[in-house]
């Protein structure tokens, strides 16, 4: 499926912007079509399709450029070691999904990290050296009082790609950063209004991956469309 978030308040044409390609990756339910559509509209809307694989294309503003966005959110099948293979390949940054409410969901994403870490050791220098920039998010907490996973192991997922750990809420629109020097309290605070830090993270870590050799075919095939129009801010 492919929903197109068109600018009117930017009024800019995006196939006269670079585009930038993210992949988000995740077991079911976690909210990855939540952080999709919170991104893309500031919006949350409460049920999606399920476990279905969708392109959401619309313009951002990432780390202070306009960019035509180009975002795959994937069904459970995305978490397989061939689509993870061609996604790192395909993608200018990935986002590891979990919720922090669900300890299997963890244990899910901890295991397809793990292949996807196997699938990184197995490139040449090459190909090693062109892959994208990967951010693991903890969703979902706004239910803090739920909470099946710490922020300790959030963020020791994140230190197996060594990359940055966000805890978020699409509901709330909050996202932190979590450092290492504050990795192990639980209490949930926010230092952003919105998940823009988090895609514009994976933007400014993966602008440099963004070059005219990437793959720029879809990521999918033929997907069927769905229109959505988006006041992005
Ligand atoms: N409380 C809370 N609920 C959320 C949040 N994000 C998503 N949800 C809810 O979680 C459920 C799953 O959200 P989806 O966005 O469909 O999750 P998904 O990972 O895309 O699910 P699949 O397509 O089945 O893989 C929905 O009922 C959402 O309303 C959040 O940040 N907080």
């Amino acid at each position: 499926m492919v929903m197109e978030m068109t600018s009117p308040k930017l009024g800019l044409n995006p196939n006269a912007l670079r585009e930038f390609k993210l992949v988000v990756v995740g077991p079911r339910k976690v909210g990855k079509s939540a952080l999709v559509v919170r991104f893309l509209t500031k919006r949350f809307i409460n049920e999606y399709l399920e476990n279905t694989d969708m392109t959401c294309n619309g313009v951002a503003d990432l780390d202070g450029e306009n960019f035509k966005v180009n975002i795959q959110d994937t069904s459970d099948k995305g978490m397989r070691a061939t689509s993870l293979e061609h996604y790192i390949r395909w993608a200018d940054a990935i986002m590891m999904c979990f919720s922090v409410t669900d300890a299997e969901s963890y244990k899910k994403l901890r295991d397809s990290a793990l292949k996807l870490v196997e699938k990184i050791r197995e490139l040449d220098e090459k190909e090693a050296s062109r892959v994208p920039p990967i951010v693991v998010v903890g969703n979902k907490c706004d239910l803090d009082y739920f909470r099946k996973v710490s922020r300790q192991e959030g963020y020791d997922l994140a230190e197996l790609f060594k990359c940055e750990y966000f805890e978020v809420s699409a509901r709330e629109g909050w996202s932190k950063l979590v450092t290492r020097s504050d990795p192990s309290s639980d209490a949930f605070s926010s230092d952003n209004e919105t998940l823009s830090a988090v895609a514009t993270t994976a933007a400014a870590i993966g602008l440099a991956g963004i070059s005219p050799t990437k793959d720029s075919k879809p990521l999918h095939g033929v997907v069927p469309t769905v229109s959505v129009s988006s006041p992005i801010e």
